[in-house]
């Protein structure tokens, strides 16, 4: 104990809090929030704050007068006593607010003194605070936009009515307390979300599976290709298509409230969103709705089984792995191959990322129905393509290639990557979203199978949808559980480990460059 009754530690770090606002400019305490956020313009630091433990707030007050500043009467404080009150278990709280102008001003310090004798209290409560220098609701937006932006997370606040200012809590790499002028409700909300945001986002992601559903039920049906040449009504939809019009218009208003659809006076339109689920447009993804919200959503059912025993759940629902499945069943295999083709909008872009030679063969490994191949060649005229896949593909892919004239290019040779030889003489190799179907072992097989066809020199292209390493991040995440669930040992990989994998089989990866949807090239070398 100090003789003023502070403990020596608190004594400490109230002397070196009084020393850090003494010469503390806004720029560097901006800094200290979060490095490189330059609103020197726009902020100013008016104080700093930090709670201690004091037998009562004179002792407190003592220390300050003490350390040379100047205290002001003592305040109690509702705020952070509640928010202690509720951390410490305890009802009976003493909370005082002191303010402390520092120096010759203007800035101040602001302790908070729990009175007591209390455990030391975690410095929660410590923070920086900077005061708006406009009251423009504009600029004020903008400038919350800015901090939310660089990656200050909302942490509490409210509207002071004492002293007509809003109070905005946000965490960086030091807590931060923005004043602004006046009430500020549309800020509020904004920095607040609704009170029940944390329910409501658990809801709307647990019904996730209703959304998949109710897309390919419409998709299904053909109602955006109905709604292509303007907006009908839901009883002219339900007539057209055979089903109920009560249940169908229910359908079509909860896609519409999820930006699928958008209401008319009478009936339904489609939106952007929506229009992509026709099945006569440029980059349709009508089969790949249908696809995910049929055959593989009955084998989303068995994720729990994947799960607990590492088994793929479509084995378990549909009684073999994917491929074998759909070499069986020809319906299926179609749908399959076209929600792939759907899917296919950023294969367009794959050849303008790569430096194609201008003569030579280009094997496309399990290139399925042709699409990838089809868009190298059209822009490649001295190239000719090699497709190599299960033979059950053979007869769409020829269709795909003719479609794309370049059929007489093409030679197509049916084989098992696992048993038959990847055909040789490829200046490139193609492997697109072929690799996250397997484990590293089958990885391996398949690789140093195309490592044996190709010469040293050869061009191998990876198409995959990488894991980054740095953050999380939706799309390959949800891919990666996808693969799990409906590929035998399927799995997204990073970077990092595409790296190894193409090394321990004899490529060098040289580049990723990346593709729209999160997906990229990797472009490597045989070596
Ligand atoms: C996800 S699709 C990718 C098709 C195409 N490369 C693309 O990106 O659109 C996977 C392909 O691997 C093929 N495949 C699966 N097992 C195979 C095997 N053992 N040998 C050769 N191809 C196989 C499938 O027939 C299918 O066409």
């Amino acid at each position: 104990m100090s003789f003023s009754g502070l403990r020596e530690r608190d004594v400490r770090r109230v002397a070196e809090a009084v020393e850090y606002v003494r010469t503390t400019g806004t720029r560097e305490a901006l800094d200290a929030v979060l490095p490189g956020l330059d609103l020197v313009r726009h902020l100013e630091f008016v104080h700093g704050a930090l709670l201690v433990v004091a037998p009562d707030v004179d002792a407190a007050v003592a220390e300050l007068v003490r350390l040379g500043v100047r205290p002001r009467d003592p305040v109690p404080s509702v705020v952070v006593r509640d928010r202690l009150a509720q951390r410490l278990g305890r009802e009976d709280l003493d909370v005082r607010i002191v303010h402390a102008v520092v120096g010759g001003g203007p800035r101040e310090l602001e302790l908070f003194v729990l009175c007591g004798d209390f455990p030391d209290v975690p410095g929660d409560e410590e923070h920086l605070a900077f005061r708006a220098s406009t009251d423009d609701e504009v600029v004020l937006r903008g400038l919350y936009e800015h901090l939310a932006d660089a990656g200050l997370m909302p942490d509490g606040g409210g509207y002071n009515k004492h002293e007509d200012v809003t109070v905005l809590y946000l965490r960086g790499a030091r807590r931060m307390e923005l004043t602004v002028p006046g009430h500020r409700e549309t800020l509020l909300r904004r920095h607040l979300g609704r009170p029940d945001q944390a329910r409501r986002d658990l809801l709307t992601l647990m019904s996730g599976a209703w959304r998949t559903r109710s897309l390919a039920v419409v998709a299904e049906l053909g109602v955006p290709d109905l709604l292509a040449d303007g907006p009908r009504t839901t009883a002219d939809l339900a007539r057209t298509t055979g089903v109920r019009a009560d249940n169908l218009g229910r359908v079509l208003r909860y896609l519409a409230a999820l930006g699928v659809f958008a209401p008319t006076r009478d009936g339904w339109a489609l939106t952007a969103t929506g229009s992509l689920l026709r099945g006569d447009v440029e980059g349709s993804q009508r089969d790949l709705a249908r696809l995910y919200g049929g055959l593989f959503y009955r084998s989303f059912g068995a994720l729990e089984h994947t799960v607990r025993t590492g088994e793929s759940a479509f084995t378990e629902v549909f009684g073999a792995d994917p491929f074998d499945h759909f070499a069986a069943h020809p319906a299926d295999a179609r749908l399959f191959e076209s929600a792939m083709a759907a899917g296919t909008s950023f294969l367009k872009i794959v050849p303008t990322v790569l430096d194609l030679p201008a003569e030579g063969v280009v094997v496309d490994v399990a290139g399925g129905d042709g699409h990838l191949l089809g868009y190298v060649l059209t822009g490649a005229p001295g190239l000719r393509g090699v497709l190599f896949d299960r033979p059950h593909v053979m007869d769409s892919a020829r269709a795909v290639l003719s479609r794309f004239g370049c059929a007489d290019r093409v030679s197509l040779a049916p084989g098992d990557f696992f048993r038959d030889p990847v055909p040789s003489g490829g200046a490139v190799y193609l492997l697109s979203r072929i690799l996250h179907d397997w484990d590293d072992e089958r990885c391996t097989t398949i690789l140093s199978g195309i490592r044996a066809a190709a010469a040293p020199g050869a061009t191998l292209v990876v198409v995959e949808r990488p894991v980054p390493e740095t953050h999380l991040e939706e799309l390959p995440l949800a891919w990666d559980v996808h693969m799990m669930v409906n590929n035998v040992h399927g799995r997204e990989r990073t970077p990092t480990e595409y790296r190894a994998l193409l090394a321990a089989n004899g490529f060098h990866l040289d580049e990723i460059r990346p593709l729209p949807l999160d997906m990229a090239v990797l472009v490597a070398t045989a070596v």
